[in-house]
């Protein structure tokens, strides 16, 4: 026991230091492993070892197909630019071995980059055979020693940490083996600027932006270069030459270089903004308009920089100037567009959703800007937190805020085994995935950065600031804020404090809200206006995700100066179950809002009905109408009715109490027949329907029901008054799992749910 405790904890710092790169604690804890290996055959974790020694060979053999390329042609690439589980094509990591290795099936080691970031190196090495096998790999892979890794790949091994492997000896060179050692390991040193940008542009074509940014740097400084002062002349005419071009001077040379240094700016610009890198898209383009202000491109490209920056006033503006110049100019009209919606969404609060939860939005998800409504962040004192509230009163549906991800990840589909855990917070595989992100995307938004230094990482140490709203909305600038260093170990205590996924009361649209290739729904991401919202199993608020872009309604109508809460999990379950499930999704507290308190003060008389519940949860037949599981639980409607009319005299308990036992009244409702006599103990659905909408409006689930009795109700050709009144209930209800749309919207919507 000891002993596995010990594997996890070396586990769980393993994973951290992969994520951090951080040498100091890889080769700390590359010589534990080393020295539990030694100790016993046994020490190291055999399950892992069982698996790297089956499937590395595997993968030995099915990696090359192709032919090697020399060092010479490859490109160099540090750690941080890998993408893990991808190989990186045509790129080279150059590092240094910085630890002694040790053999199993395969060596480990870890390697430094040139930037000083280190991770775990696997090699799969056949030519270490025979018995001397340690000395041979302590000879090849000594500590110091300096290796080219060709193509590398950052892999996720099965124990979820991090290395990189190399499945082929060929795809490592032991520099100190080879004859002419590669002096300048940049085959485009020779080049002029104009070939640069051109293979700039190759680069960029592979849809390899950092490959293109590095070219058209070069490709910069080397102009750059000839503009400088040189030591050997430092007045020389060609300077004055070229600086005449940038001062509106004309020689056909200078002329092609100075367009050369626009396009290598303006397409630099465009890498960056591949790269999500907005900011730096903004100077760049920026740059290139200084050398050709009439440059069309390079307007485009920031005008699309600062709506990338949610700066859509000024891209309006830029798109407008660009107009005059190019009344024609299609992107530019469609850019302009685009931003002048995204400006009245985020000042108006005017979004149009309606195509994409009818699942009628052709491809992709639509763009949407951040918006904040009549919210702001203040001290809870009922929950001794921060928290969200309403500045205003507020009705049934009401938007209140709109908030893109930071950061997104998500199970695509195309490797169903990385589904881990029930939702997207119980899979260690999405936090740590999403952390990693997060770590890489900080860095680039001064925004980002000043909105998380705000975000908890732990719910022990009580956070007091409560950030101004503007930090939040769109049309701000941030140059002004200071840089926050954000830590890996931060990060994944803001991942566990904040990252939410569509557990709780989500509606989901018709289509789950997928993305075109999706077939799974799990997924986790980081809002950072979101954040701030906290749980109740009472909740007034419901999420609806499209795409990475979270909307947030009130599902009841609310005063100002409330708190707006969310259910962070299934509010359809007895609080025993509603605990686990909070535990599952690794939230690190216990509820205690006043339905909990109720069922916690009735835990006695309840307690045999929440056991059948417990023991019924998750097993399909208890839902299925005939199955003996569907009628015990039915039987327990039946039960728990009793128990309410002796113990329960307020109908606003009952209510809640009935919520939690949702499933034992959707049975009993398709076992009516079998219940005999006692099925008139069993409220009518609009009850329960009723008893939904006051403990937790906005469920999709008790839309689904509400839009089932519905039709029913219309089938069996039940009197008007019947069917009105049931048309009301299910029109409330898709209200408050959608927020507020149009009348046939609505209607859609609850027809949809009603078959499914
Ligand atoms: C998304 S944050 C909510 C904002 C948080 N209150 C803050 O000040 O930053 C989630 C964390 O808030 C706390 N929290 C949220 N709802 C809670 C509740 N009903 N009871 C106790 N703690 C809660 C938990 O520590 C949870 O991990």
């Amino acid at each position: 026991m000891e002993h596995n405790g010990v594997l996890a904890s070396l586990k769980e710092r393993l994973m951290k230091a992969t994520i951090a790169m951080d040498k100091v604690e890889l080769m700390e804890l590359h010589k534990l492993h080393m020295k539990q290996f030694e100790d016993s055959a046994t020490g190291w974790d055999c399950r892992i070892k069982k698996e790297m020694e089956e499937r590395t060979p595997a993968i030995a053999k099915a990696s090359r197909h192709r032919a090697i390329l020399p060092l010479e042609v490859l490109r160099r690439v540090t750690l941080v630019e890998l993408t893990v589980e991808k190989r990186k094509d045509e790129r080279v990591l150059y590092g240094t071995l910085c630890v002694e290795p040790f053999v199993l099936s395969f060596v480990q080691t870890v390697i430094e980059d040139d930037e000083g970031k280190a991770i775990t190196l696997i090699i799969y090495d056949p030519i270490l055979d025979g018995e001397s096998v340690m000395e041979m790999a302590n000879i090849r892979y000594c500590q110091g020693t300096k290796v080219a890794i060709k193509e590398p790949y950052l892999c996720t091994l099965p124990d979820k940490t991090r290395a990189l492997c190399v499945n082929s000896v060929g795809d490592i060179t032991i520099l100190s083996e080879i004859s002419s050692l590669p002096t300048d390991v940049s085959p485009w040193s020779n080049l002029d600027i104009a070939a640069l940008r051109a293979e700039g542009n190759r680069y960029f074509a592979k849809e390899d932006w950092v490959g293109a940014i590095d070219l058209y740097s070069q490709c910069i400084s080397k102009s750059m270069e000839s503009v400088r002062p040189s030591s050997k002349s430092p007045n020389s005419k060609a300077r004055k030459k070229k600086m005449a071009v940038y001062n509106g001077g004309a020689t056909k040379q200078n002329e092609l270089d100075s367009e050369t240094v626009t396009l290598a700016y303006s397409n630099r610009a465009a890498a960056w903004m591949k790269l999500r890198h907005f900011e730096k898209a903004l100077n760049d383009s920026e740059e290139a308009l200084k050398v050709d202000h009439t440059h069309l491109k390079s307007m485009y490209r920031k005008g699309r920089a600062l709506h990338g920056l949610q700066q859509y006033g000024k891209a309006c503006e830029t798109f407008q100037d660009a107009l005059v110049l190019y009344p024609l100019d299609k992107d530019i009209k469609n850019a302009l567009q685009r931003s002048k919606t995204c400006d009245l969404q985020s000042r108006l609060g005017l979004f149009e959703i309606s195509k994409c939860i009818l699942g009628s939005c052709d491809g992709g998800v639509t763009e949407f800007s951040d918006y904040v409504g009549p919210v702001e962040i203040k001290w809870s004192e009922n929950l001794g937190m921060r928290g969200l509230f309403v500045t205003k009163d507020v009705d049934v549906g009401d938007l209140l805020l709109v908030s893109n991800a930071i950061s997104a990840v998500r199970i695509d589909g195309t490797n169903p085994k990385r589904v881990e855990g029930s939702s997207g917070r119980s899979n260690a595989i999405l936090r740590d995935e999403l952390a990693f992100k997060l770590y890489n995307l900080i860095p680039k938004s001064p925004k980002w950065q000043h909105q998380l230094s705000f975000l908890t990482d732990s719910g022990d140490k009580k956070d007091d600031r409560c950030p101004p709203m503007d930090l939040f909305k769109p049309n701000q600038t941030w140059n002004s804020f200071s840089k926050h260093e954000v830590s890996p170990s931060r990060i994944e205590g803001i991942v566990f404090q904040n990252a939410l996924d569509e557990s709780g009361s989500c509606a989901r649209g018709l289509h789950n809200n997928r993305l075109p290739g999706e077939n799974n729904r799990q997924f986790l991401g980081l809002w950072a206006l979101p954040s701030f919202i906290n749980h109740s199993c009472c909740p007034n608020a419901v999420r609806l995700h499209l795409g990475d872009t979270l909307f947030l309604h009130a599902s009841r109508p609310l005063e100002c100066g409330d708190e707006v809460t969310i259910s962070y999990v299934n509010p359809l379950v007895p609080l025993r179950m509603r605990r686990e499930l909070l535990e599952q999704d690794k939230w690190d507290f216990i509820c205690k809002c006043s339905r909990c308190e109720l069922e916690l003060r009735l835990r006695e008389p309840l307690k045999h009905i929440c056991k059948r519940m417990y023991d019924h949860w998750g097993v399909k037949e208890s839902m299925v109408a005939g199955h003996p599981e569907s009628l015990d639980m039915a039987r327990n409607a039946l039960r728990l009715e009793d128990r309410l009319k002796l113990n329960v005299p307020y109908l606003h308990e009952r209510q809640l109490i009935r919520t939690s036992y949702f499933n034992a009244y959707w049975s009993a409702f398709h076992n009516l027949d079998q219940l005999g006599d006692h099925a008139y103990s069993i409220p009518r659905p609009e009850v329960l329907i009723d008893a939904m909408n006051v403990t937790s409006p906005g469920d999709s689930v008790t839309l689904f029901f509400a839009a089932y009795w519905l039709k029913k109700f219309e089938e069996q050709g039940a009197s008007r008054i019947v069917v009105k009144d049931a048309q009301k209930r299910a029109m409330y209800t898709c209200k408050s799992v959608y927020g507020k749309q149009k009348a046939d919207v609505l209607k859609r919507l609850i027809k949809a749910h009603s078959a499914g």
